[in-house]
């Protein structure tokens, strides 16, 4: 196969940032995709719709000439949080849903739940209304190792909080174990998970030998590969449940190759691809469609796209580095080969 056509992609998980580095991050995202999933967590995060309005705005005003490319906005679940904040969301076409950051999980978390039972009437307005919960699904406790804290986070508050509330629309996050694909697989269709490019193509050896590949971090952590193989026998496995989200984290170099460095990859300038390389090598790019253009839209409940988008097998280069308003980025995947091209 030389030529691949599939309807317009969505990312239903895209960290945008925001002032000056939205001129960089809105047009990259905005060539391929469709719609993506805005994450609110911004300094100060976007807890309210006045906030996340005003945010989509800012977006917009760097859309590139006639582009329809639209950002869904995700709130900030904090623990002021209210019900009636749940009922504004649930009226607003641009809100798609609220994020749960455990607080201290990930960038910018600090504002984040550290009481999620105690957000129970908040969660039962979700459900009731169906607003999707999205999650990052990591405990912060000291004494759980990191590359434990997706399975602990599943035991001990998903399964508990989904077992009050068995009707919550969920998604789980950049999943990143096979603990995570076997509780998506166990529950009903109102839950499921998204999948980065770096958690399908690497695992922890990616980023630890040889020497330290700051570029490779992000939160979760790459696991070993066992899990890595378990996210891609779902990626390619044909079930609605799994679909795509990028988590495109951008970081500044000097942020990234830092004696504590940012976690995030920077991978928009070259999403699609780097989904189609994995669902290449896989020998399964007739999942590819579905996975990055059908089943997100149908489990949020938007029209699939009729447009389309086509790539071509040709190689190219990841550039080392993309310019920005804020200096040098490493886009992740740079200096490495890509075997697919946009048209
Ligand atoms: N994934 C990451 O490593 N980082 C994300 C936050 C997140 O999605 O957890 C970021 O905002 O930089
Ligand atoms: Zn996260
Ligand atoms: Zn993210």
């Amino acid at each position: 196969m030389q030529q691949l056509t599939l309807p317009r992609p969505d990312d239903w998980h895209l960290h945008l940032r925001d002032e000056d580095l939205l001129a960089t991050t809105v047009p990259a995202s905005a060539e391929v995709f469709g719609r993506a999933v805005i994450m609110p967590n911004l300094v100060p995060p976007v807890t309210t719709v006045e906030l996340a309005m005003a945010y989509r705005e800012r977006i917009l005003q760097h859309l590139p000439e006639g582009s329809d490319f639209r950002p869904l906005m995700a709130l900030y679940l904090t623990q002021q949080t209210t019900v009636e904040i749940v009922e504004q969301a649930a009226q607003n076409d641009e809100i798609i849903g609220f994020k749960l950051y455990p607080s201290g999980a990930t960038t910018n978390s600090a504002a984040g739940v550290t009481d999620i039972e105690a957000l129970d009437a908040v969660f039962k307005a979700m459900a009731e209304l169906q607003v999707p919960l999205l999650v990052h699904g990591e405990v912060t406790d000291k004494q759980i190792d990191i590359f434990d804290r997706e399975k602990v986070f599943i035991d001990t508050k998903l399964r508990p909080l989904l077992a009050r509330h068995p009707k919550l629309k969920l998604v789980l996050e950049h999943i990143t174990t096979s603990d995570a694909v076997d509780f998506v697989l166990e529950q009903g269709p109102n839950v499921a998970a998204t999948i980065t490019p770096q958690h399908l193509l690497m695992n922890r050896n990616d980023l630890l030998v040889g020497g330290i590949r700051p570029h490779n971090y992000c939160l979760p952590i790459l696991k070993r590969r066992e899990h890595q193989e378990a996210l891609q026998k779902a990626a390619v496995s044909g079930s609605p449940k799994f679909f795509l989200g990028t988590d495109s984290a951008p970081h500044g170099q000097s942020k990234k190759e830092a004696a504590c460095g940012c976690a995030g990859c920077y991978s928009a300038p070259a999403a699609l691809q780097l989904y189609a390389e994995f669902f290449d090598r896989m020998n399964a790019l007739d999942k590819l469609a579905d996975f990055a253009s059908h089943f997100g839209a149908d489990f949020y409940g938007y029209r699939r796209a009729t447009e389309e988008v086509t790539l071509q097998r040709e190689s190219w280069q990841v550039p080392a580095t993309v310019d920005t308003a804020i200096g040098p980025m490493v886009p992740y995947w740079a200096n490495e080969q890509l075997s697919w091209q946009l048209v």
